[in-house]
């Protein structure tokens, strides 16, 4: 489906939107409630990965594909590895057979778990032979995706005598890391993180428990997005969220205080109020412990004639697409002045927006999301909108509902 998205005709607006639990959150808890049955989940992502997550653990066929859902891919290598006497391929659409699993798999193996690729070395498809672990100490490499690292705390404090991980090199997308720590804290199981050094404690069971998983603020990114083009004095209400975020890109918060957005903290809600004009110096930020915000800053600075010099993006090479690389694209076509590294992205002040562009999503659903709020400035063209499904549902009604007008087109 290709869309056509046009101008808000009144840019003064005050709208409230609910936004479905966080996909990381979830994501972790599907897999923890799996081993500890204790867990009841409340406010679930509705998310395309966490319906693939759900699936995963739930069939007993032997090929699980898991689409394009990186958590699901990486937390379930883990989780099937220590499935004793259960045999499984685990697989995921084309893009996911060329994002890296070797670093996973190769701690998995110094474990002792039995895992053999099907066809490229070092990528999904992979055969996992569920075995029991009884080793408890393992060195991994944190600089790739710390989803790796997740995936492996996930499962530790079912093993026989805990998990001991060392983390090596420079480590990226820490407050995930954190998320998965802080949650397995929630439930009761013990564990430290100092250094390079994280420690699990075994633990058989946990107490009965309802977890609460707040909203995604990664979707809450597109109404910051919005929030810095909207009219002095607008305002948009977002639930449910809460001060004490586990996910990093409540970063957010402070970030777009930079386009005169401002933050205020509610029960179970944030109000985003365009307070004032955007400053318009130069951004510069580092993006290593928030990577899935940088595509909505990037076309913000565009929208708002900001220079922006962002760093700390490696990961985004290897993410639903080359990230870096589509952004490049897209935001020239559109009349940007923009260079990108393998790890930084720089966008001088724009001095023109071209209309009726058409933008290409690259099966990535923040490619389509970070760019609808350009539909503020001007009107333009977004190919294969459905891809918003992989982490937000109801994205494009949440977009009519804020005004943007929204045109079904064939190509
Ligand atoms: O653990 C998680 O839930 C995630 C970790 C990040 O990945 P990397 O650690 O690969 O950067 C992030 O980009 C992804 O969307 C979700
Ligand atoms: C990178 C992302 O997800 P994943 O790695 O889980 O596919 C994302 O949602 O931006």
């Amino acid at each position: 489906m290709d869309i056509l998205l046009n101008i808000l005709a009144d840019k003064k607006i005050n709208e409230k939107i609910t936004i479905s639990g966080s996909k990381s959150e979830s994501n972790r808890l599907l897999i923890l409630q799996k081993l500890f049955p204790e867990i009841t989940i409340e406010n679930l992502s509705d998310s395309d990965d966490s319906v693939h997550m759900q699936h995963a653990l739930s069939t007993k066929e032997e090929l699980v594909d898991i689409g394009h859902a990186g958590t699901a891919m990486r937390f379930l290598t883990s989780y099937f590895a220590v499935n004793d006497g259960r045999e499984t391929v685990l697989t995921g659409s084309h893009r996911m057979q060329n994002r890296p699993i070797e670093i996973l798999v190769n701690a998995l193996r110094d474990l002792g778990a039995e895992i053999t690729y099907e066809d490229k070395e070092g990528y999904p498809p992979i055969r996992i032979k569920g075995k029991k672990i009884t080793k408890d100490k393992v060195q991994i490499n944190g600089n790739v995706s710390s989803q790796y690292i997740s995936s492996l705390l996930l499962i530790a404090s079912k093993l026989e005598n805990g998990l001991e991980i060392e983390l090596i090199g420079k480590i990226t997308s820490v407050p995930y890391i954190n998320m998965t720590l802080s949650l397995l804290t929630q439930l009761g199981i013990e564990n430290t993180f100092e250094g390079n050094l994280i420690k699990v404690h075994p633990k058989k069971n946990i107490a009965k428990q309802i977890v609460v998983v707040e909203s995604d603020w990664s979707s809450a990114s597109y109404f910051y997005s919005i929030a810095a083009s909207l009219a002095i004095g607008s305002t948009i209400q977002l639930s449910a969220y809460k001060r004490e975020s586990l996910q990093g890109d409540s970063c957010l918060a402070e970030i777009y205080q930079h386009f005169g957005v401002t933050t205020t903290f509610g029960d179970h809600f944030i109000t985003l109020k365009k307070e004032k004009e955007c400053n318009k110096e130069v951004l510069e930020i580092d993006l290593k412990n928030a990577p899935d915000i940088a595509q909505t800053i990037a076309v913000t600075c565009f929208s708002e004639s900001i220079a922006c010099n962002l760093t700390g993006l490696h990961t985004l090479k290897i993410k639903e697409t080359d990230r870096l690389v589509a952004l490049e694209d897209e935001l020239t076509k559109l009349g940007a002045n923009i260079s990108v590294t393998n790890e930084s992205l720089q966008l001088e002040k724009s001095t023109e927006i071209k209309e009726n562009i058409a933008i290409k999503t690259y099966n990535d659903h923040r490619m389509a999301m970070a760019f609808a709020p350009l539909a503020l400035k001007v009107p333009l063209k977004i190919l294969d909108a459905e891809v918003v499904t992989k982490s937000y549902q109801k994205f494009w009604d949440d977009m009519q509902q804020i005004g943007i007008q929204i045109k079904e087109v064939k190509r």
